[in-house]
């Protein structure tokens, strides 16, 4: 058995306290999300319109869709790759695998839904299920949690996190134990991130326009601007799968409840909200209004992209022609850090752009309701706290390089406000 590492890591999330409150807190909110999408009112702030029973969340159906999912999701994982990359190199310097198709295990998905669709499948049916799906993969992420738990007690203290390893069952549970839990080449954290949540996101969303066109005779523009932009989102977020693993989910962070239930739960049914709300709370929307939330949208993604790009192709090779040129300052690590581009701009420039899109997301909402602002203020909270502890950890890496960065480029998120 491992002994406790990394007890001297700074506890995060509030400590043991925090971390239980969020094991309640988290699946809580997100039920209540459910609950008020699909309430006449659609108050945020207000109590649940009801209290579901366990026949409203409990569904063997539910729940064997659910497995069937992730069952298809692993079966797409394990289909050969176009590349397989290698990520950061570990404490005992080896580099682990991984196999780049997400967007394929996403054309394959959605070539297999139309297929199912043209046989009669009732993809309208799906928004039905969405209490007791959510509560299916609740319940997965918690059992889940449990096995990632145990298997940590058995692996090398290499391979554990340098978070998560308190000695605190209940704080270690939530930040997750092991770096890269894995059985042979299936990588449970990096499969979680990208495919059954981000996938099934977009799946939902596509379920509620498809019910919203079989009840009012075609889907409405405000549903096609959430489903078209969120779309692209989880596209572009497959298409560059190699990214993820300089994320620091990958590379620094355990795999635990937070994550386990973050992206099998919480991505698929709480960002799927605005779509939920538009189904049960039509919105008109003229054309200029429309062309104004895609300029928004367009202008958000081109901020991420290109910061996104500008970075990755930076640290693949400096001498790329398309960053050559761009400033730079050394670092005692040998790595270089940008201070012109859009790095030069604000410190987490690819979260600007990453926040304007979310504002795009809700806009087609209208603004009668809070509730579909919701991803943007709970985005803004988590962004905020990222960026705090990716802050901290590039300080450790950096130094004195990182505070002339931080004194060169002053702002973080927002120029001139953040
Ligand atoms: N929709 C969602 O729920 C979420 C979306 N995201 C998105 O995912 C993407 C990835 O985000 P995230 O992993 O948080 O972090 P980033 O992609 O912003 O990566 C941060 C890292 O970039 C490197 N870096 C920082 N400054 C510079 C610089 N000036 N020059 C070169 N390298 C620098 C550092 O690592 P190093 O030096 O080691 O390379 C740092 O640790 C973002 O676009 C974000 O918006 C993130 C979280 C949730
Ligand atoms: C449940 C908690 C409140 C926190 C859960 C956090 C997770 C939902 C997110 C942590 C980092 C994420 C990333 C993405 C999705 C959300 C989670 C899993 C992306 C895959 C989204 C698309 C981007 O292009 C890349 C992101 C990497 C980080």
């Amino acid at each position: 058995m491992a002994p406790p590492q990394g007890s001297r890591a700074p506890l995060e999330f509030g400590g043991p306290l925090g971390a239980a409150a969020l094991l309640l807190l988290l699946p809580a909110t997100m039920f209540h999300l459910l609950l008020v999408a699909r309430s006449g009112p659609a108050r945020l702030l207000g109590p649940p319109p009801y209290l579901p029973g366990p026949e409203a969340l409990w569904s063997p159906r539910a729940l064997l869709l659910w497995l069937a999912w992730l069952g298809l999701q692993a079966a797409l994982y394990l289909l050969p790759a176009r590349k397989v990359a290698e990520g950061q190199e570990l404490k005992d310097k080896s580099r682990l695998r991984y196999p780049i198709n997400g967007f394929q295990a996403l054309m394959l998905t959605a070539l297999l839904v139309g297929l199912g669709v043209s046989a009669g499948l009732p993809l309208g049916a799906l928004p039905e299920m969405l209490l007791p799906l959510a509560f299916a993969a609740t319940l997965t992420a918690f059992i889940f949690s449990l096995f990632l738990y145990v298997k940590a007690l058995l692996a090398p203290a290499s391979a554990l996190a340098p978070g998560g390893n308190s000695g605190n069952p209940i704080y270690d549970f939530f930040l997750g134990r092991e770096l890269n839990p894995r059985i042979c080449f299936f990588d449970f954290k990096y499969f979680c991130e990208l495919r059954p949540g981000l996938i099934g996101w977009v799946l939902i969303n596509l379920a509620l326009l498809v019910q919203e066109a079989e009840l009012r005779g075609s889907p409405s523009l405000a549903m096609w601007l959430v489903n078209g932009f969120q779309l692209l989102y989880v596209g572009d977020a497959l298409w560059h799968e190699e990214a993820v693993l300089t994320t620091m989910d990958i590379i620094h962070d355990g795999f635990g409840f937070m994550l386990a239930f973050g992206d099998l739960a919480w991505v698929p049914f709480t960002y799927s909200l605005q779509a939920q709300f538009l189904l049960y709370h039509p919105q008109a929307l003229g054309l200029p209004m429309a062309s104004v939330i895609c300029l928004i949208n367009a202008t958000g993604y081109y901020i991420f992209r290109g910061a996104n790009s500008q970075k990755n192709t930076f640290r693949k090779n400096p001498s790329d022609p398309r960053v050559a040129d761009l400033e730079t300052i050394a670092t005692a690590t040998g790595r270089q850090l940008l201070v012109s581009g859009w790095w030069g701009m604000v410190r987490h420039p690819n979260y600007l752009g990453d926040l304007i899109m979310a504002l795009a997301w809700s806009l087609p909402c209208g603004v009668s309701h809070l509730l579909p602002y919701f991803y943007l203020l709970y985005f803004t909270a988590l962004l905020v706290h990222r960026e705090a502890r990716d802050e901290r950890q590039c300080q450790q890496k950096y130094g004195l390089a990182w505070h002339e960065y931080c004194r060169r480029v002053p702002y973080r998120i927002v120029p001139y406000i953040y």
